[in-house]
């Protein structure tokens, strides 16, 4: 145990938006909101803002191997997340640093799809994910598309949704936390399922009526990253980013003409301290 003055830290290797409501903007926020010392791998740029993706440009497989190098020889993270990865030559670098590095306590949100319909991971890259990064992950937080996609399960049903998760925990990831922002089977709910191996347990809140949802994944995922980094549980750390991202939907801030971010602040001006 470290004692409690010391600062926990915790990295993010996803793209950058510009617009700054997903990504790694999103992450480091977060990180900041709860208290952990964030640092960032950057694997593409995205011009990008409210209305959808502009531009995107992956970066070199060597420079992610480059940022991880110099965290890792210097600065190692109390737990880690990935993003945007992009392609399998990334995900490749992120699996060798991982490694070398043995960083603790690995969540993936495998993100796939930004809400305007871009891609943001090549489907080739899909098997490298499966292969060299699933196996080495503490948690994995797809939506349900995601689900879909990784596991060839269609998900209607929520038997559908055990058994996708089943299959994700088969594929090597202690934990699956399938959220449940895109289903439409529960109009008036979100239901968010975490699978660990043994139990479903499940959060149930009410859906928020909004457009105002981009950078929702990221956010949830980094806030989840920020309580392992910290030495919570897993389900502790699930329940506080639950309260975390409901708060930053609800008390949305009404910026710019398409998708609005969500808002980083409202957790600690909203409900952390009453
Ligand atoms: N309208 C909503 N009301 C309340 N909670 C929501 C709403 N939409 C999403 N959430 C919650 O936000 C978190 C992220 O879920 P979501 O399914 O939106 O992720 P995502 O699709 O991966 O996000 P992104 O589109 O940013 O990649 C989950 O905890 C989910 O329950
Ligand atoms: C860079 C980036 N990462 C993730 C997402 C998914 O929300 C996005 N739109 N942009």
């Amino acid at each position: 145990m470290q004692p409690s003055h010391v600062i926990r830290k915790a990295l993010t290797i996803a793209g950058s938006d510009s617009g700054g409501g997903a990504g790694i903007q999103a992450d480091l926020k977060t990180f900041q909101e709860m208290g952990v010392y964030g640092m960032s791998a950057i694997t593409a740029i995205t011009a990008q803002n409210t209305q959808g993706v502009q531009a995107l440009y992956p970066m070199e497989a060597s420079i992610i191997n480059e940022q991880l190098h110099s965290i890792g020889e210097d600065l190692p993270p109390d737990a880690v997340k990935t993003g945007m990865l992009g392609n399998a030559s990334i995900i490749a670098a992120v699996a060798e640093n991982m490694a070398r590095y043995r960083f603790p306590h690995l969540v993936i949100d495998p993100v796939m799809i930004a809400k305007g319909g871009s891609t943001l991971l090549q489907r080739e890259a899909l098997t490298a994910l499966i292969k060299m990064l699933i196996p080495l992950s503490v948690m994995i937080t797809p939506n349900i598309p995601e689900a879909e996609e990784l596991t060839g399960i269609r998900i209607v049903s929520l038997s559908d949704r055990e058994e996708a998760a089943r299959c994700l925990h088969g594929m090597g990831s202690d934990h699956v936390m399938l959220k449940g922002g895109h289903d439409p089977s529960t109009r008036d709910l979100v239901v968010d399922m975490l699978y660990d191996g043994t139990a479903f347990h499940y959060w149930e809140h009410q859906r928020i009526d909004t457009r105002h949802t981009h950078g929702t994944g990221c956010t949830f995922s980094a806030a989840i990253t920020a309580g392992l980094a910290q030495g919570m549980s897993v389900y502790d750390s699930v329940n506080r980013a639950k309260s975390f991202i409901h708060a930053a939907i609800e008390h949305s801030l009404e910026i710019g003409a398409g998708h609005g971010p969500t808002n980083h602040f409202a957790y600690r001006k909203h409900y952390k301290n009453g």
